[in-house]
Formats: C-alpha cells, sequence, structure tokens
C-alpha cells in the first residue's frame, strides 16, 4: 500500500503521480471503512481527497498553514500527516477529533467546527507572518457552504483591502449540508456552465506548459483583462482578489500543476475548484445529503439507517400542523434543514420556510424583519449555532420583545461532533436578556404544548430540546400548558430533583421507588416557577441540568431563592468548567455526574444516602 510509506506530508514529494492516484483510492477506502463504523463527515471527506493531496504535495506543512474551514472534510488530511494509525479512533472517547484541532496535530492550523472562520484565521496569519518577515504560505480551504456566512465575506473584504499573500481555495461541490443557497452559489454555477471560461481556463494552462512560471502572472493578468473586457464582473474582483477558475478539483496531476503556479504569486488569489461532493462512493455521490454525515454502515451493503423517531422530527411535525392553524407562523433555519426535522415542513410550507445559508446571525435579525411586520417566526437552530448570533438576539428581537421563537434543537452535550458542537451555553448566554423566556419540554407532546402557547402569547421565547429520540406525540394533539409552572412527577419527604429537560430521566431514575426523593419536571426557567420553588424550600433541593453548572438553570435557583430570602439546602448539578471533549453521550453525562449515578451520590453526599447498595 502506498499509504503505508506515507507518515508525514514530505512522503508525498517523492511518489509518482500513479502512486499518488493510487493513495488517493486507498485513502478514499480507509474513509469509508472507519466512517463506516465511527460514523462521520463521509461525503465532504471524500470530495476533497485529491485537493488535499495536491495541497500537500505543493506545500509544505507544518511550515506553510493549511487551514481548513468546517475541518470536517479533513480525513485525508488527518491519514497523510502522522494520524493513520490512529485514524479508526476517528470521533470516538479519547480518540482523534472528527475536526482539524491544533492540540491533535502540527498540522491542523486551526481548531474547527464551526462554519466561515478560516479567512479570518488566514488574514491574521499573514499578517502575523510579514510583521515577524517571515516567509511561509497561508492556504484556506472554504467549501461553498461556509463561503455564505458572513465572517467569510466579512474577511474577503479584508483579504483584498489588505492584499496579503494568500491562497483560498474555494471547494465548490455546490451543497452545504443540504443543496446550496445564495446568490454567490448560484453565481458559481453560471461560471461552471459558461463554457468559455473552461476554455478560457484550459487555454491559459496551455500556454503554461511551454512557458516558465514566470509569465503565469502575465497570463493572469491577460485572462483578468479579457474577463473584465467581457464584462465578468466577478465579485473576487470587486474584492480584489484575484480569481482563477473553474478548475476540476479532482484532477490532481492538473491540481499539482496550478498549484505550483499560484504559489508563486503575490497577493491573494482564490482558486476556484469544483468537486463532487462523496467522490468515488457511488452511494454518497448519489445522495451526498444523507451522507455528508452518516451515523454508521456497512460498506459493502451501505444503507440509511433511520435513526429512530428524534425531538427534531417531533418538532418538524408540530410545526408543520402549526402552519395549518396560523398563517402568519414562518420559519426559518441557517443551514440545518435536515438536522432541525424540517424536510417535511418545508415541503408543505415551502412559502414560508427559508435557509439564509450558514449565516445564523442573519436568520436571526430577518426573524426580527419578518416579526416587525406582522409575521411570527420561528427560528430553528442548534444550541451550538446560536452563539454566532447572540447580539442580534438581544439587540434586535428582545429589547422590542419581538414575537420571535428559538427552537433550539441539540441543546446538551451533543456527542461525537465533541466540544465545537456541545450546546452547553445557552442557558447562561440567554437567561440574563430581559424580556426573554426559556423553557424546555420533557416530552413531544410538552414541545407542541409550548410551541402553540408561545405563537398565542408572543414575546421572545426560547424552546430548548436534545439529541434524542422521544416518543412520538399523536397529530392534532394541542395539550394545553401552565405557562410558567413546574410540574410534580413524583412527591418526596425529604429532598426534591428539580430537573430541567433532558436530565428529568436521569431524576425519575435516582428516585424510583425511594419515597424520600421528589422529582419536579421544572420546565420553565424563565420564568422561574417561584410559588413553587418557594413551597420546596423547606426540603433539600438538588437541581440538575444538561448544561454547563455555572450560569445555567441551578444558578437559577439560587438566585431566586436568595432573593426571595429561602436558604434551603441546594445542591446544583450541572456539566464542569472544562470543554467535554467528543464521546457518546451517556458517557459525558456520566463523566459529568449529571445521570442517575451521579444525582444519586449527590443525594448521598446531601444526606440522603440510596436506602439500598445498587
Ligand atoms: C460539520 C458541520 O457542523 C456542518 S458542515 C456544514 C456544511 C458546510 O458546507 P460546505 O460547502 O462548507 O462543505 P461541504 O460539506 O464540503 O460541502 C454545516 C452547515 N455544518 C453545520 C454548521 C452550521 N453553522 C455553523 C456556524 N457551523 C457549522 N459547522
Ligand atoms: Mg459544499
Amino acid at each position: 500500500m502506498v499509504l503505508d510509506k506515507v507518515n508525514s506530508p514530505d512522503d508525498l514529494k517523492g511518489l509518482t503521480l500513479e502512486e499518488l492516484l493510487a493513495l488517493a483510492e486507498e485513502i478514499r477506502s480507509e474513509i469509508i471503512r472507519v466512517t463506516a463504523q465511527n460514523g462521520g463527515h463521509l461525503a465532504s471527506s471524500l470530495g476533497a481527497v485529491e485537493l488535499i493531496l495536491a495541497l500537500h504535495r505543493v506545500f509544505q506543512s507544518p511550515k506553510d498553514r493549511i487551514l481548513f474551514d468546517v475541518g470536517h472534510q479533513a480525513y485525508a488530511h488527518k491519514l497523510i500527516t502522522g494520524r493513520k494509525d490512529h485514524f479508526h479512533t476517528l470521533r470516538q472517547e479519547g480518540g482523534l477529533s472528527g475536526f482539524t484541532k491544533v492540540s491533535e496535530s502540527e498540522h491542523d492550523a486551526i481548531t474547527a467546527g464551526h462554519a466561515s472562520t478560516s479567512l479570518a484565521h488566514a488574514l491574521g496569519m499573514a499578517i502575523a507572518r510579514d510583521l515577524a518577515k517571515e516567509d511561509y504560505h497561508v492556504v484556506a480551504v472554504i467549501g461553498d457552504g461556509a463561503l455564505t456566512g458572513g465572517m467569510a465575506l466579512a474577511a474577503l473584504n479584508k483579504i483584498g483591502e489588505l492584499g496579503k499573500r494568500m491562497l483560498i481555495i474555494l471547494n465548490d461541490n455546490e451543497m452545504s449540508i443540504s443543496e446550496n443557497v445564495g446568490a454567490l452559489n448560484k453565481y458559481f454555477k453560471e461560471l461552471q456552465i459558461r463554457k468559455w471560461v473552461q476554455d478560457a481556463e484550459k487555454l491559459g494552462r496551455s500556454i503554461l506548459e511551454h512557458i516558465s512560471p514566470k509569465l503565469f502572472g502575465l497570463v493572469d493578468r491577460a485572462k483578468e483583462a479579457a474577463k473584465l473586457i467581457l464584462h465578468q464582473e466577478n465579485p473576487f474582483y470587486a474584492w480584489g482578489i484575484r480569481y482563477i477558475g473553474p478548475v476540476d478539483g479532482h484532477d490532481l496531476k492538473g491540481l499539482i500543476h496550478i498549484l505550483e503556479h499560484l504559489k508563486e504569486l503575490d497577493g491573494p488569489t482564490l482558486l476556484h475548484v469544483v468537486t463532487k461532493k462523496g467522490k468515488g462512493y457511488k452511494v454518497a455521490e448519489a445522495d451526498p445529503i444523507y451522507w455528508h454525515g452518516p451515523s454508521g454502515f456497512d460498506p459493502l451493503k451501505p444503507e440509511k439507517v433511520s435513526k429512530g423517531y428524534t425531538w427534531s422530527q417531533a418538532f418538524g411535525d408540530a410545526v408543520t400542523e402549526l402552519a395549518y392553524l396560523e398563517p402568519r407562523l414562518f420559519v426559518l433555519t441557517p443551514a440545518m434543514r435536515e438536522g432541525s426535522g424540517l424536510v417535511r415542513y418545508s415541503v408543505e410550507h415551502p412559502e414560508r420556510y427559508l435557509d439564509v445559508g450558514i449565516c445564523e446571525d442573519v436568520a436571526v435579525t430577518t426573524a426580527a424583519g419578518m416579526a416587525l411586520r406582522g409575521l411570527k417566526p420561528i427560528v430553528a437552530i442548534y444550541s451550538t449555532f446560536l452563539q454566532r448570533a447572540y447580539d442580534q438576539v438581544i439587540h434586535d428581537v428582545a429589547i422590542e420583545a419581538l414575537p420571535v421563537i428559538f427552537a433550539i434543537d441539540r441543546a446538551g452535550v451533543v456527542g461525537a461532533d465533541g466540544a465545537t458542537h456541545h450546546g452547553v451555553f445557552d442557558i447562561a448566554y440567554l437567561r440574563t436578556i430581559p424580556n426573554l423566556q426559556i423553557a424546555a419540554p420533557k416530552d413531544a407532546l410538552e414541545l407542541r404544548a409550548m410551541l402553540k402557547k408561545a405563537l398565542e402569547i408572543g414575546g421572545p421565547i426560547a424552546i430548548r430540546y436534545p439529541r434524542d429520540n422521544v416518543e412520538r406525540a399523536p397529530e392534532g394533539a394541542w395539550p394545553e400548558i401552565p405557562w410558567g409552572r413546574w410540574e410534580v412527577l413524583k412527591e418526596g419527604t425529604e429532598a426534591y430533583i428539580l430537573a430541567f429537560g433532558k436530565t428529568l430521566k436521569y431524576a425519575l431514575e435516582a428516585a424510583s421507588d425511594d419515597p424520600r426523593i421528589g422529582v419536579v419536571n421544572a420546565r420553565f426557567l424563565k420564568p422561574l416557577d417561584r410559588e413553587m420553588l418557594k413551597a420546596l424550600a423547606r426540603y433539600r433541593l438538588l437541581t440538575v441540568e444538561d448544561h454547563q453548572r455555572m450560569g445555567g438553570f441551578g444558578s437559577a435557583v439560587l438566585e431566586a431563592l436568595n432573593e426571595m430570602g429561602l436558604k434551603p439546602q441546594v445542591k446544583v448539578l450541572g456539566l464542569p468548567d472544562r470543554f467535554l471533549e467528543h464521546g457518546s453521550i451517556p458517557s459525558l453525562h456520566r463523566q459529568a455526574g449529571i445521570d442517575a449515578e451521579g444525582i444519586r451520590r449527590a443525594l448521598a453526599e446531601m444526606g440522603v444516602p440510596p436506602t439500598y447498595e445498587r
């Protein structure tokens, strides 16, 4: 195997083209093999194999810095940068991260996971390089989806103005997780269709075959002039960035050739490569949406597997039905149609559905604009990605108490995607915002009740729910819910567990048949149910949440007790003040002590030990 000979990118330099092509196929097989057992970002990584080999052939990592936006497409990069013997641990507890991670390898230029960060990182690195009068290349690989993010477009604006030497590789596969959106995306498609651009490209390259790279700049300038004369208003020119392409992102020889030339150029250059998401694996090429992130499959007989009925689907079903009852309802997603359970809704209500691209800030403020003009928008968004729109929640929604609902999916630890994706800060970053209410349903029925009530009462409301399966609620069921009121699920004589959201199941398990332990579904965090809290203050109280301990639900309870002048014995269970890495959700909960065992331990520490050894 050629891969056996590759322990660092330097080992690529001595390989023949045939060996490189063979290596690409070996890498594809290894990516399929390991993703089949561990799950992971299969289609994106298969589509970037040739590009990554060409980059590491031409540039000298780690001296040259090669950045991968989102970092989910970088499995080939991991395999050729000394991690092939650990690749089987991908996304497993204690194993390799599923994204690039600075602390994992000197070849990982950035810690990624959230989209659209690579260009600003690259700008910063180029400035630092030039200030230190050092000499290395900065190369940023960014997907067409990630390029829809405002951070990326704003960074381009600055990069063009400063004219720093760097190479931006636009990996255009016309896909985000769903089909990509946006005017730029439409323009790229047009570019690929305009045969003459490709012919001009081929002409330019064939001339280069016979002349020295030095003149490449001339040809490049000539092409620029040609494009300008032909009114080829290429947005990158407006940004002051040299645009080259589109070129075939799977033509290894051609990529090496053009990268050799581009590395000689000064100033910022964007190379537009066209790739096929899922390249080299038929099922993934045919359905890059499902195979973007499969959770595991038989590599010889790859079939889609159902993950069971999820909270995301429960949300999708509820809003799809609600839209028939409430004509002003409008649902927005920042590029997460499938993940947020909105496929059915987008088909049944296309005129009241909007995928804004990977720009959560735009999603929230667009919703604010809609609310100001009479609509009732719901922003369907992962907890971790809502972090990208914090100011918009405050400035554009909460100050005017607009009727925007935040359906916060993936609230809590999310498992194999790890620290960049755990949704464990939203309570802390939302609960201090005036006018904004926060709730967490215990099941799909309560989710339906909360969504319907939230539409009726208006005002910004955040409803958070976990990455988990949930029992399906009957279609048409719209139970009433006493807004702001908690629910006692089990009476107790000595202590009460106040559980918020997902941890309720652990609380019921821990209390099980122990008459001393009561359990409360503390489903409203803002407003807290102060009346019930006051009534329970004569017991020992244990709060538990799938969220950072600091600033979470428990903090809110402590503050409320303090304001009411009540001083019961209280213990707060939550996630520790560190980043939890990737691993299985139950294992991460166990490590954090918020599972049933952890709750029992906490109760014992409070003087209410289990009635018998378990
Ligand atoms: C992994 C993850 O969380 C991905 S990968 C991905 C699509 C990226 O499309 P791109 O065209 O850049 O790459 P491609 O897959 O190669 O086509 C999204 C939207 N997400 C979720 C997401 C949402 N929002 C933000 C801020 N970051 C991320 N990572
Ligand atoms: Mg893409």
